[in-house]
């Protein structure tokens, strides 16, 4: 198979707990004895229709109700792998939240533990290398993510980094100033979500304040000509996801999306399916759907698959960065 769209790629910006589909829903449910307000997969599809990010959120944190055990995190993040391997991904740097299972009376252990099973067999089973990173939820307390942060100390040997997601508008990056300084000395790499609904001011925090080395969607960017300046002359890389900005209505239709205009300007973009069971695709659909939707040719995929290795967490495995960067390069398209 050599579809433009099946390019080895990494992804930089999937949430576990939004690959969560209708189907494994039922089974986890059945499994924990969870009753759900859906008769059945159909009604809970037909619920996917989203004015904004929270009325997502909203669905996003329901359904986490039918995972509880280790055994239903590792299910949730093999079935995703399964799902990316067989869309060139390569390599993935997965998003969790652990408020959103402490917060239900889960343990961060059971939630690490159950994800650290599936990803320790990752490369055998499914050729795709991962890495964890563990997010802050934005519209809780300062004091409720250094929480958090201090549970997964005896887990750290399983987190590369952590981000910062959920409902943004109001909830700026310096409202974590201190709990990023702190995942910075213990070592952790650092991403936040920014500039997704959330204004440009957001994005500069995110650098200044708490020192991100990605922007997580940073879509918002384009309004700020000086901004993107500055995220050009730093090569700060932006995990975009076009599916997910259609969806949530930060952008009309695919068509309009501005990821080529991004890319032309020189930004260090990468295209990504932040919650795929939700927004209608995976990785390699997605860039399936910005090939067709914005006439991005098979060198503009290429372009973008470089640059997820390029923005990824492999410093230290280049030789590992190395090769996938040698597969971009030498893949060959229909
Ligand atoms: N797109 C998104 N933005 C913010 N928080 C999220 N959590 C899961 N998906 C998210
Ligand atoms: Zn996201």
């Amino acid at each position: 198979m050599h579809l433009p769209e099946a390019i080895p790629k990494a992804e930089l910006h999937l949430h576990i707990e939004g690959t969560l589909e209708p189907e494994l829903a039922f089974a986890l449910a059945a499994r924990n004895g969870v009753e759900l307000p859906y008769a059945d997969t159909e009604e809970l599809r037909r619920a996917y229709l989203f004015s904004d990010l929270q009325s997502f959120l909203d669905l996003y944190y329901e359904l986490m109700a039918v995972l509880h055990t280790a055994d239903d995190f590792a299910d949730l993040a093999d079935a995703y792998l399964a799902r990316a391997a067989a869309q060139g991904v390569r390599h993935a740097e997965i998003f969790f939240d652990p408020q959103a299972h402490t917060a239900r009376g889960v343990p961060i252990g059971t939630v690490i533990e159950g994800l650290g099973r599936a990803l320790d067999r990752s490369e055998e089973r499914h050729g795709v290398s991962t890495q964890l990173i563990m997010c802050f939820l934005r519209d809780r307390s300062a004091e409720s993510a250094m929480e958090t942060l201090n549970a997964a100390e005896p887990y750290l040997h399983r987190i590369a980094g952590v981000g910062l997601d959920s409902a943004e508008v109001g909830h700026p990056p310096s409202k974590f100033a201190e709990v990023y300084a702190a995942a910075g000395a213990l070592g952790l790499r650092k991403v936040a979500h920014a500039g997704e609904e959330g204004p440009p001011a957001y994005i500069r925090e995110a650098l200044d304040v708490l020192g991100v080395e990605r922007i997580d969607h940073g879509l918002r960017a384009m309004e700020d000509p000086e901004l993107v300046e500055r995220l050009v002359r730093e090569r700060v890389p932006l995990t975009l996801c076009p599916l997910s900005n259609v969806r949530l209505r930060a952008i009309d239709v695919l068509e309009d999306h501005p990821l080529k205009a991004m890319m032309e300007a020189g930004l260090l973009v990468t295209v990504n399916s932040d919650d795929p069971a939700y927004f209608g695709g995976y990785v390699g659909d997605t860039f399936h759907a910005v090939h067709e939707a914005l006439g991005l040719d098979p060198e503009q995929l290429r372009e973008l698959a470089r640059n997820s290795f390029l923005a990824s967490f492999l410093d230290h495995d280049e030789e590992r960065r190395a090769r996938y960067l040698a597969e971009v390069e030498a893949y060959e398209f229909d």
